[in-house]
């Protein structure tokens, strides 16, 4: 679809979008042409009211009150969305146990990604391939960023070390970075960090354990 809304749209609701193409897709493959935006809350444990406001921000399909939305369209616009049609490429750098897992992940294409290529500091890393994917030495990110016309960096390299890497990639070119390190990066106001955290992602659901533990017996 053309006319795909530009709304301003919430992180927790771009989160969604990769999860609603997924069911949106396992729907399609069970031979469904249509689904309400009911149906994919219960699915997902969502409002219904919050799932109508996400599909909206994205795609210009109108639901069927009877018989919901086109799935066809649904997911054309979703993956247009979501850039799946015309992947970002991204370079990797740290390809240690976290950059291996990132670059050997298949479907990321699928939601827009293509990691073209890692960089190392080990020496014994550098020159090796991993999934298909080159890896080149740390003392060329810059050189290459650019030259890759790259806009996305991946850091998968301990903190000590994320800051250097991050400084290089920049004046490659690289716009964008998803941080791995647990470190706050130092970068100008014009470029787009996601910092990922497994400790703050766990610390929430163990927190949600315990309160669920300590909740009165009824
Ligand atoms: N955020 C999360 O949820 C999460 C989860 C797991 C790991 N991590 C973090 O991700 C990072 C990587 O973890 P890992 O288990 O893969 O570590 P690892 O030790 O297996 O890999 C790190 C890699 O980075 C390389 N490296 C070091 N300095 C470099 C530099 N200056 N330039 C290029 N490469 C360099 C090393 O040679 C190594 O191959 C760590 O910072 C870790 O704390 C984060």
């Amino acid at each position: 679809m053309d006319d795909a809304k530009p709304l301003s749209i919430s992180r927790q609701s771009l989160q969604r979008m990769p999860i609603y193409l997924e069911n949106l897709k396992k729907l399609r493959a069970a031979g469904k042409s249509h689904v309400s935006a009911a149906f994919l809350a219960g699915e997902l444990g969502l409002h219904p009211v919050q799932v109508r406001k996400d599909l909206a921000a994205v795609s210009s399909v109108d639901g069927n009150p009877r018989i919901g939305f086109a799935l066809a369209g649904l997911i054309e616009d979703m993956e247009d969305f979501l850039g799946c049609n015309n992947a970002n490429e991204a370079v990797v750098v740290g390809v240690g146990n976290l950059g291996r897992a990132l670059l050997s992940y298949k479907n990321f294409a699928g939601y827009g990604l293509s990691i073209i290529a890692g960089f190392d500091s080990d020496p014994a890393v550098a020159g090796t391939t991993v999934h298909g994917k080159e890896i080149f030495s740390a003392s060329r990110i810059t050189e290459l960023c650019g030259r890759f016309g790259v806009h996305i960096g991946i850091i998968t390299t301990p903190a000590s070390s994320a800051q250097e890497v991050c400084d290089a990639m920049l004046l490659g070119g690289i716009k964008a970075i998803w941080n791995f390190a647990p470190l706050h990066l130092n970068i100008p106001d014009d470029i787009i960090i996601t910092n990922e955290n497994l400790a703050a992602s766990f610390a929430a659901l163990s927190g949600r354990l315990r309160q669920q533990r300590d909740a009165p017996k009824l």
